[in-house]
Order: C-alpha cells, then structure tokens, then sequence
C-alpha cells in the first residue's frame, strides 16, 4: 500500500483468527485519514470491535498488518497519548466524583496538579457539565454518564478518539444530543474519530466516510464517501440517499455472504 501523506491508519490484508478459531476479520485492507469521522458499520459479530481494538494495541493481527501514525498501534500506545478510547460502558469509577475521574488518567501520566484540573475543567465545560464536577457517577443520567467518558477519553487531547458503539444504550433523545455535541467536539479538536455502530442512521449523520462491513468472516464490503455538509439534517432528501445507499450495501453485504 503507497502511504499517504495525511493517511494516519492503515490495515493492510489484516486476518484475525482467535484461538478459538473464529475467523473476526479476513483481508481487511483500509486507510484512514487525518481529520476523518469514519464509522464501522456492519451486523453483529462482523469484526468492528475487533477491528477497533487493534488500532488501540489490543490484539495483533494473525496475518498481514496494522499501522497507526507508522507505527505499530503497541508503540503508540506506549510512547504517547495520542489515541483515547471510550467504549459503550462509561467505565467510571464510583468513588470518584466527576471531576476525579476526568483528571484520573492525567494523575497516571504526572503531569501537576493544578494543569491537570484546568484541563479536566475545560474538557467538562466543553461536554456540559461543569455544574456537575462535584456529583458522582451514581447521581448521573446514562447520558451524562457517557459525556464524563468522553471528557475523561478528551483530557489527554488524543490525535484519534476511538468509540465503540458509545450511545447505544442511550435513549434515543439524548442519543440524537450527545451527536450533535460530538460533532461540535470533532471540529474544535481536530481529532479523528474511529466509530462502530449497527445504526445506519448514526452512520450517515457522523461521518465523512463509511466503512461497511459483511458479516463473518468480516471483510470490508464497500465504503461510503457521505459528501453532505454539517450541520447534517436528518430528515432531507440527500440525507434519506445516503441512508438508502448504507443500507443496501448493507443489504448486500448479507446476500453476498450467503451465496
Ligand atoms: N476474545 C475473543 N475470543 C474469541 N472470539 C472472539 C473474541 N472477541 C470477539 N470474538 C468473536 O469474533 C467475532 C467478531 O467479534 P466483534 O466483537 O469484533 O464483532 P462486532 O462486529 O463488534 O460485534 P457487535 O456489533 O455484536 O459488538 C464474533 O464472532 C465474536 O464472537
């Protein structure tokens, strides 16, 4: 694969074989780009997360490769904080209040103390809930769960955002609030963010680009360029297109995997 100037990951004919001998990914060759919103779609089971996962360092390839800024992603890891996670669990810690568990990777890293909670107050203000730093997660809505995650994933001003179906357990107002928030996020950050949902709605109001993934074993079907300009609506004309055309190739994808 020729690299690209702006390219900043790449899979490269990536098979993932488990020991358990499920086959999660087969041939997956991709690039993604600096700046990019790109989403994972695809059915359950298709290999988003795990494709996900190895651009965070966990879990190697069994064949071919993946490469983050050049390197392999267990480099990035160790060397810097330039890729964040947040997953569709808020993973905070109970008996830290909201402003400790947004400081809490920043306390690992060393950094003093007073920077660390200006950087944790910013981030907070930036989702939201500045009135909130001294709640704990136990007083919280799932929603502004979600968004202490996300600030907490944005304290260490990561390169790339990696999140794996983070609204799923949303309901469907909070869902639509906490997209719009992120978008917002996304342009004032300059992050690139890698995102898996089953939702092709989702998909098409996020993304620049669309990964569509087949079912096992997951292979990259076909990707979707979504030239719509934000702010996005998502009841036009153009929108419902592109939802049509995800969910044909997700359509697709299942009747090819059939055959
Ligand atoms: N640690 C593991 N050991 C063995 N098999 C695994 C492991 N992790 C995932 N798998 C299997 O690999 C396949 C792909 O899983 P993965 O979680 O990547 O899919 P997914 O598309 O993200 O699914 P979902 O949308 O349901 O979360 C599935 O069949 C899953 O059961």
């Amino acid at each position: 694969m020729t690299a690209n100037k702006n390219q900043i990951v790449s899979f490269q004919q990536v098979d993932k074989i488990y020991n358990t001998g499920t086959v999660a990914l087969s041939g997956l060759d991709l690039s993604i780009n600096e700046g990019e919103f790109i989403s994972f779609l695809g059915p359950s089971g298709c290999g988003k997360s795990t494709a996900l996962r190895m651009v965070a360092g966990l879990g190697e390839a069994t064949r071919g490769k993946v490469e983050v800024f050049g390197e392999t992603p267990k480099e990035v890891i160790k060397n810097s904080n330039d890729i964040a996670f947040v997953f569709q669990d808020a993973n905070l810690l109970p008996w830290r209040t909201v402003l400790d568990n947004v400081m809490l990777p920043l306390e690992l890293r060393n950094s003093n103390k007073k920077s660390q909670k200006e950087t944790a107050l910013r981030v907070l203000e930036m989702v939201g809930l500045k009135d909130h730093v001294k709640s704990y997660p136990r007083q919280l809505s799932g929603g502004m769960r979600m968004r202490v995650s996300i600030a907490r994933a944005l304290a260490a001003k990561p390169k790339m955002l990696l999140m794996d179906e983070p609204f799923a357990a949303l309901d469907e107002m909070t869902r639509q609030t906490l997209q719009n928030e992120l978008l917002e996020i996304w342009k004032k950050e300059n992050t690139t963010i890698l995102f898996v949902t089953h939702n092709v709605y989702e998909a098409v109001f996020l993304s620049t680009k669309i990964a569509v993934m087949s079912a096992r074993p997951g292979r990259l079907s076909s990707i979707i360029d979504v030239n719509l300009p934000y702010p996005r609506e998502r009841i036009d004309n153009q929108f419902n297109e592109y939802v049509d055309l995800a969910s044909h190739s997700l359509e697709n994808s299942a009747i090819e995997r059939s055959i």
